[in-house]
């Protein structure tokens, strides 16, 4: 072996190498290091929970205040992504939406939802691309929703699809309303429902869809209703209203009783137990006696697609009605009563009443679902900066979002008019204002909504007036829930306007 040769320059190099190397190892950080978004303290265990209160999205608006609009919190050991800004939510919903484009499984949704086959909760895939493409494309595209007469017309046949869906998502408010119990005071004489009820019979007389049994049935509610608030009552709770005034008639119709005068959660799951089963097995559409002649609806195309795809079994009918559901009668009911509160606290706006600005600024105050709907991470991600790690659950707080000053001026304030000349929508491109989501899991239904939200505001402001009952300050809070509804049902006075 040779020996070895003492060569300074050699070992003035090998000590350099060395002393970088262990230079590196103290200083350097390693590459995996991330930069993880700012967190709030967590307790052991529970983590961040503690910090939601009953009212989440105004917990996390208060939060994300001191810790940032993209904040990293802990339900437990989930590790949850809070955004609460516009700019944040574009990254999310846009720059990064394949990323963040599946929804987290909860147990709940699995049992409920027979497992996670409804497109709200389906997770990022073939199949949830696939029935998605359903509802975007076969059952509310914007042609068929745009059929549906301005709030000004009568209905045709386009309307005729709108009220079948009315009527079939009307199953479940009657249901919900079973929750809240109208409390009527002392009744004006000049308190007139009848026209308004009436009015509604946009949705009925379309006669087309309808056979006479149901519209019999629903005549018969209508009277019912009549009555009942003749009767009893000083104001009229449109809270209820709007979650039951096309209701019991289908209800009746469709399962041969009606749920809304049950009075408790148990009589809820029954309904829902019967609902769900009578979905299963039965062809809603032969079921409710409804006309088929050339109308198309939703049951209708549902079962045309179960019978041409044989990837879509009849099973999954049921997730995809309950998306109507879910997605058509809470959200509705609920937009509609905060529109209908910050008109009756604002008489100045309801004189010059432009719909299309006031549902945009009540969507911006009140967003229905003030979370939107969580989504996951599918992988490691960066959002503003700071890494997202892959299965990270992730919360737009569009609450936080729409009540924004970086976005907003006096966001605290319902000012309609700040629409008028703003190209500001609320269809998902507009990051400030997304009520509806935006990206590949936005809500299929925003034209359908609006149209629904513009035809009951047309009917109710233009036949009526509407008055606070005297004395009565309007609290404007929200109970907690996935859809944000008021906390007290809304008491208003009603006169007709003479034609
Ligand atoms: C005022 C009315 C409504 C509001 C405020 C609303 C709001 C929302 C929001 C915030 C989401 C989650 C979006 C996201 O994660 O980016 C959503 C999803 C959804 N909505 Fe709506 N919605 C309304 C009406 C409707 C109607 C009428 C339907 C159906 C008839 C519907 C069906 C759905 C479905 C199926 C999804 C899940 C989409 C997916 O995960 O790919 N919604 N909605």
């Amino acid at each position: 072996m040779e020996d070895f040769q003492y060569n300074p320059i050699l070992l003035t190099l090998v000590f350099s190498l060395i002393s970088l190397l262990s230079l590196n190892l103290i200083f350097h950080k390693p590459s995996t290091k991330t930069n993880p978004p700012p967190s709030p303290p967590k307790l052991p265990i529970i983590g961040n929970l503690h910090q939601l209160t009953s009212l989440p999205h105004r917990a996390l608006h208060s939060l994300a205040k001191k810790h940032g609009p993209v904040m990293l919190l802990h339900f437990g050991s989930v590790p949850v992504l809070v955004v609460s800004s516009a700019d944040s939510a574009r990254e999310v919903m846009k720059t990064h939406d394949i990323a963040f484009a599946s929804r987290p499984t909860f147990k709940a949704s699995k049992k409920l939802l027979y497992n996670c086959k409804d497109v709200g909760s389906a997770p990022y895939g073939e199949y949830w691309r696939h029935i998605k493409s359903i509802f975007v494309l076969q059952l509310l595209n914007n042609k068929r929703v745009q059929s549906f007469p301005s709030a000004y017309t009568v209905g045709n046949k386009g309307y005729n699809y709108f009220s079948i869906l009315l009527r079939i998502a009307a199953l479940t408010a009657c249901v919900v309303s079973a929750f809240r119990s109208a409390s009527i005071p002392e009744s004006p004489s000049d308190l007139r429902v009848c026209t308004l009820l009436s009015s509604s019979s946009r949705f009925s007389k379309d006669g087309e869809t309808l056979t006479q049994i149901s519209n019999l049935k629903r005549e018969e509610e209508t009277a019912l209703l009549v009555n009942k608030v003749r009767e009893a009552s000083g104001a009229v709770d449109l809270s209820a209203m709007f979650a039951t005034f096309t209701n019991d008639g289908i209800a009746r119709a469709a399962l041969g009783k009606k749920y809304s005068e049950s009075e408790n959660g148990k009589k809820f799951l029954c309904a829902m137990t019967d609902l769900m089963e009578f979905l299963g097995v039965i062809n809603i559409g032969d079921f409710m006696p409804i006309e088929r002649r050339n109308i198309h609806d939703f049951v209708d195309i549902l079962i045309e697609i179960c019978d041409d795809d044989a990837s879509i079994q009849r099973d999954s009918i049921k997730p995809l009605l309950l998306d109507v559901f879910v997605g058509g009668t809470d959200t509705i009911s609920t937009a509609l009563e905060w529109v209908m509160s910050e008109l009756l606290q604002n008489p100045r706006v309801m004189e010059k009443l432009q719909f299309e600005a006031v549902i945009k600024e009540s969507m911006r105050c009140h967003p229905p679902f003030p979370l939107l709907g969580p989504r996951i991470a599918r992988e490691d991600v960066r959002v503003k900066g700071y890494d997202v790690a892959a299965g990270t659950m992730v919360m737009i707080n569009g609450w936080a979002i729409g009540r924004d000053p970086a976005s907003w001026d006096e966001s605290d304030k319902f000012i309609p008019e700040r629409f008028l000349n703003s190209s500001i929508d609320l269809r998902g491109l507009d990051f400030e204002l997304i009520p509806f989501g935006a990206g590949r899991r936005g809500c299929p239904g925003i034209t359908f909504s609006i149209v629904a939200i513009e035809i009951v505001i047309a009917n109710l402001v233009h036949k009526f007036d509407w008055k606070l009952p005297n004395g009565v300050d309007l609290d404007m809070n929200e109970i907690p829930g996935m859809a944000a509804h008021r906390v007290v049902p809304l008491l208003a006075l009603a006169s007709p306007i003479s034609e």
